[in-house]
């Protein structure tokens, strides 16, 4: 996959992606990641690549032209085409099912904004959609673009391996959250592990670490139970008291 990043602080992003599973895909050869920075297309002497809102009111919105031609620089780097991805708090929220969609794509170009936004003909005029990683305000869209790289390339055929994959369990196969986890020592004075999982009983440990998960989901985001597709065993999980 190839990642195209308009950003005003692109090695911002490829260092967040230059780390663990993301870092190795891209030294894999699995995952590239190229920057564009709008000020390196802005014009005058100072280079401007931002202004201030018509309208009044505080801070400074993006232009349109410096993110424009850096917009076409990078669609222009790759012939492969890309549909733009504008990281903003107005944006569809990021679920994983939406990352599972992304990851099936040859490329994405992310565009990150500062400041107080972008100016909207940009948006209108060159943006294919908007995605959110959470209705909270960042200073800047870089942080929500990392977040995207770093779950589509655990996506990528070859990225994970046995270990890793692990991880990907809760959300990725079931939409559930995830069960707890132990490790040594089984002993300790927060707790001991519990027996199920030091029984060696494969079935009984699967069987225990979906109720785990089931139990945690509804305790926790109930939301999530609907899209679950739960069977009727699970159903009678649910339905029992607590500490059955
Ligand atoms: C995506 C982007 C943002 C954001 C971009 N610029 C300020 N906040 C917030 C949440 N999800």
């Amino acid at each position: 996959m190839r990642i195209d990043l308009i950003s005003l602080f692109p090695e911002f992003v490829a260092q967040c992606a230059g780390f663990g599973v993301v870092g190795r895909a891209q030294e894999r050869g699995l995952l590239s990641i190229h920057g564009w920075n709008p000020r390196d297309y802005a014009e005058g002497n100072y280079r401007r690549v931002d202004d201030r809102p018509f309208g009044g009111g505080p801070g400074m919105v993006m232009m349109i032209d410096p993110l424009r031609a850096a917009i076409r620089a990078a669609r222009a780097a790759d012939p492969a085409p890309a549909r733009l991805i504008y990281l903003s708090p107005q944006g569809r929220p990021l679920t994983q099912s939406i990352v599972r969609e992304l990851a099936g794509r040859e490329r994405l170009l992310l565009l990150c904004g500062r400041y107080e936004g972008v100016d909207e003909r940009l948006v209108a005029g060159e943006v294919d959609e908007e995605l959110s990683i959470g209705d909270y305000v960042l200073s800047g869209g870089e942080l929500a673009a990392a977040v995207v790289i770093d779950a589509v390339a655990r996506l990528q055929d070859g990225v994970l391996n046995d270990a890793d994959s692990a991880a990907q369990d809760s959300f990725e196969a079931d939409g559930l959250l995830d069960c707890p986890h132990y490790t040594r020592p089984v002993e300790h004075a927060l707790g001991a592990v519990p027996e199920v999982l030091l029984s060696g009983n494969h079935a009984e440990i699967a069987r225990w670490r979906r109720r785990q998960s089931l139990l945690r989901t509804r305790e926790r985001r109930p939301d999530l139970l609907a899209a679950a597709g739960l069977g009727p065993e699970e159903r009678r999980w649910l339905d029992a008291q607590p500490d059955d």
